[in-house]
């Protein structure tokens, strides 16, 4: 790869100096300094957990350092918000990409682009769609990043970072969820940044990667730099060495010679599946199959089917039981145990401590008669995890914390524990250093030397090469060769995969299909709780004439204002990831501060709502404070804050106060074209709250923190500062509803409000907004406003008692809650169909 850019003292485009991070009981860097040159490819080296995710994540300001400087675009800082360093030219790809799962492609490619760079919403379908044809990718622009896979959703944040334009690009990792052709695109284009002169981070496992690319090195261990120079100035054996800090005589374990007697173990023959179809293999005990293929191709649905993944034809058999259902329990019963690539996703409880992950599987060994046993869980942890080298600061830390080669080994030793008959292991080494792969290539032996069928997905032919007796590759969904013996070689398996490829005329890279995004909630929602509410007004009107009576109208549409206003300003906390309890005190508040006001002629009157709804952004403000300053969840902050602003409001009305003016009574009875004011003021609220939640930089915002909050302020999100915004727009707006609240009743109760709480949230949640965070629609939320209004109002023309007032709500609840479920069943089947 030509290097360019060259010069004898070329200027760096990035620096950063002495650098120190501290976690509680960890010193993840000590003094590290880097100079990243232009057209230049720095390679950043070391074992897992050597600080090389940290060390980026300061210059690309998502981590915060304990000291050190970082110069950029010719400014020296002691720290860096995301936002300022891609709009100094910096742009980084994650190890974990990040995106915000819960928005669009496109909005989540627009907020990790500079400033300069950014086209305008309107276009950026368009733009998009173009930039990625131009990458050879196709993405649907509008598809939701959750339903991405790891690896599309690398691709998409390649691709952002390309569209920046950048002068220093920083690639963590970028490679271990690429196949080789993908790996052989990412290069090409980092050859053509080169030759303009960008400056290239990159950090990897794969010391053949830095051999081809990489120009400067820097190695880290446990913090401090351990090595520094010119790449060519080493071998490959001597960057590792350097790495680990002793040299490796062997990676892969030996191999025995074929057994020829042994009868198969797993058997597979004619499967057939979504993306792969008739696949037959045989493996027997104490082989290791691999799996290999261009990304794409199929092998992973077929590892997945092998699991209980997903529906299939044709048969799975472990020794001379065929299983029956194509079930993950079916699988597990039938002996088969699945490591997937996406360990902490779909394997692991993060949060949860070492031990309880090891043992997780094995309960009934771990805690006979379900009780926790504590000391037979250490013991059982300490067995299964003993000859593994597992990096942790003790048996009760999160497996989260913990670094992916140590995660990989968690899973190992849980398998132990499980005595499996088949193991399945997607990516056994993504994220995993050059010292935990002999290791984890070890473990994998002694399983099949122990009597165990290994079947292993990887997308490193090296790996497959040393670890494999056979090795299977896919093509098309289908079995292209079987390589055995001395033919299973880094050259046999990627020509294979390649050319088979090439036969069929592929360019090369693969693609992702074009998705089309399954949204229920939003729209499609707001539509049906429409329809709900038109048919029960139908219905009670057929009850009784009365209900259309405009006195009863006019009170049902006020009723509706207070909770759509109620409502939206709950979905804004809630779509933040957090929940607002205060609303209801709020509402009440309002009103009583209105009552000072009300009875004193329209002008004061209008004073008074200004004042009022101050108040409740202020109210919002100290939630706000109390949730970002302090960091006290939203549940708990709000709840507190509840008490203390209705005692308040106690304080300020002790008793229930009629307050109005004749000039405010007939202020506050103002229609417009016979629809009562505040019900338009209540339908405006929610078609800004829409436009800017879908439209604007600001919504965007507030949808990522509740999406992914980590992520988001990777992305640039100021993610306190959009938490701050939904809480005092939430108090701003409760305090309206408060007011519209007073508009009809024209009494100050510092009791009247808490209701609304509830209502709030029964609100949100049959608007089929995700109470997770991260996505909802504020007219669908209007909407359920005014069908739950329509049903208390309803409730004396239908003769129907209080208590309906409640099981209908109860029984919305549940519609929503249902609605989903099915439609991810009617997804199911039409997915079955398409197979
Ligand atoms: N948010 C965090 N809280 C506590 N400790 C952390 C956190 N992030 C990283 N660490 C610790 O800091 C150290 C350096 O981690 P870092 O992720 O930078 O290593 P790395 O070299 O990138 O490893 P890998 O190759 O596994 O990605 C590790 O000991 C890790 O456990």
């Amino acid at each position: 790869m030509s290097v360019a850019g060259d010069s004898l003292t070329p200027q760096p485009l990035l620096e950063l100096r002495d650098i120190e991070k501290t976690y509680p009981g960890v010193k993840a860097l000590a003094g590290v300094s880097l100079t990243v040159l232009p057209g230049r490819v720095h390679a950043v080296l070391g074992e897992n957990g050597a600080g090389k995710s940290t060390l980026v994540g300061i210059a690309a300001g998502s981590v915060v350092p304990s000291a050190g400087t970082i110069k950029l675009d010719n400014q020296e800082l002691a720290r860096i918000q995301p936002r300022d360093a891609r709009n100094a030219g910096l742009a980084i790809v994650y190890q974990t990409p990040a995106l915000a799962p819960a928005l669009s492609v496109v909005d989540c490619v627009l907020e990790l682009l500079p400033d300069s760079k950014r086209p305008t919403r309107a276009g950026a379908n368009d733009w998009l769609t173009a930039h990625f044809r131009s990458l050879g990718l196709t993405i649907d622009p509008t598809a939701l990043v959750g339903s991405l896979s790891q690896r599309e959703a690398h691709l998409v944040e390649i691709a952002a970072a390309l569209a920046s334009e950048p002068k220093i690009l920083v690639l963590d990792e970028p490679t271990e969820a690429l196949g080789p052709e993908e790996t052989q695109w990412l290069f090409d284009r980092v050859s053509d940044l080169l030759s303009r002169g960008v400056g290239v981070v990159y950090i990897t496992h794969r010391i053949p990667e830095v051999v081809e690319i990489g120009r400067d090195l820097t190695v880290l261990r446990d913090g401090q730099v351990v090595g520094r120079g010119s790449v060519a100035d080493y071998s490959a054996d001597e960057i590792v060495e350097l790495i680990i800090g002793r040299s490796l005589e062997t990676t892969f374990p030996a191999k025995p010679p074929p057994s020829v007697a042994a009868a198969p173990l797993l058997s597979v023959d004619g499967l057939s599946g979504l993306g792969f179809t008739d696949v037959s293999f045989h493996v027997k005990p104490g082989q290791i199959v691999g799996l290999a293929g261009v990304e794409g191709n199929g092998q992973r649905q077929f590892l997945g089917a092998l699991a209980g993944r997903g529906p299939v034809s044709g048969t799975i058999a472990v020794g001379n039981q065929t299983v029956d259902r194509h079930t993950p329990r079916a699988a597990i019963e039938a002996g088969i145990v699945f490591l997937p690539g996406d360990r902490l996703g779909e394997a692991m409880f993060g949060k949860m401590s070492v031990r309880e992950n090891v043992v997780a599987p094995s309960l009934s060994t771990a805690m006979p008669g379900g009780i926790v046993n504590k000391r037979r869980e250490y013991h059982l942890t300490r067995e299964a995890t003993a000859d593994l080298a597992v990096k942790t600061a003790s048996l009760e830390t999160p497996v989260a914390t913990l670094s992916g080669g140590s995660q990989q080994k968690v899973l190992l030793a849980r398998t132990r524990l499980e005595s499996p008959r088949v193991l399945l292991v997607e990516d056994p080494t993504q994220g995993v250093d050059a010292g935990a792969r002999v290791r984890i290539y070890s473990v994998l032996r002694k399983f099949a030397e122990a009597g165990v069928a290994v079947v292993v997905l990887s997308t490193d032919a090296v790996e497959l090469e040393g670890l494999c007796d056979t090795v299977v590759v896919f093509s098309r969904g289908r079995v292209q060769a079987v390589l055995e013996g001395s033919d299973v070689t880094e050259r046999a398996i990627t020509g294979t995969a390649v050319m088979s490829q090439r036969d069929h005329g592929a360019d090369g890279l693969t693609v992702s299909p074009r998705r089309r995004r399954w949204r229920f909630a939003g729209e499609a929602q707001g539509g049906v709780l429409a329809a709900l509410t038109i048919a029960l007004a139908v219905a009670t009107t057929a009850a009784s004439d009365s209900f259309l009576n405009p006195l009863n109208v006019n009170q049902l549409l006020v009723a509706a204002s207070v909770m759509i206003l109620v409502g939206v300003a709950q979905l804004l906390v809630v779509m933040t990831g957090g929940i607002d309890l205060s609303v209801g005190s709020v509402i009440a508040t309002a009103g009583v501060v209105l009552s000072f006001f009300a009875d004193q002629g329209a002008a004061y009157f209008i004073v008074g709502v200004f004042v009022a709804v101050v108040a409740g952004a202020g109210a919002g403000m100290l939630n706000g404070l109390l949730v970002t300053a302090i960091g006290i969840p939203s549940v708990i902050a709000t709840l507190v804050s509840s008490i203390g602003i209705v005692g308040i409001a106690q304080i300020l009305r002790p008793e229930p106060t009629f307050a109005v003016s004749d000039e405010v009574a007939e202020l506050v009875g103002l229609m417009i074209l016979n629809v009562p004011l505040v019900l338009v003021i209540a339908i405006v609220v929610a078609l800004v709250v829409q436009f800017v939640v879908t439209r604007t930089r600001m919504g965007r915002g507030l949808r990522a923190t509740g999406s992914d909050a980590v992520k988001a302020n990777r992305m640039g999100v100021n993610v306190p500062r959009a938490r701050c915004a939904a809480l005092v727009a939430s108090g701003a707006l409760s305090a309206l509803a408060g007011i519209a609240l007073y508009t009809s009743t024209t009494t100050a109760d510092p009791n009247s409000g808490q209701e609304f709480t509830l209502v709030s949230v029964t609100a949100v949640v049959i608007a089929g907004v995700s109470i997770f965070g991260g996505s909802g629609s504020s007219v669908a939320v209007a909407v359920a406003g005014l069908l739950l209004a329509t049903v208390t109002n309803a409730l004396t023309f239908l003769s129907l008692t209080i208590a309906w007032q409640y099981w209908f709500q109860g029984i919305f609840v549940l519609l929503a809650a249902l609605i989903p479920i099915a439609a991810g069943s009617v997804r199911r089947r039409l997915h079955v169909r398409i197979a």
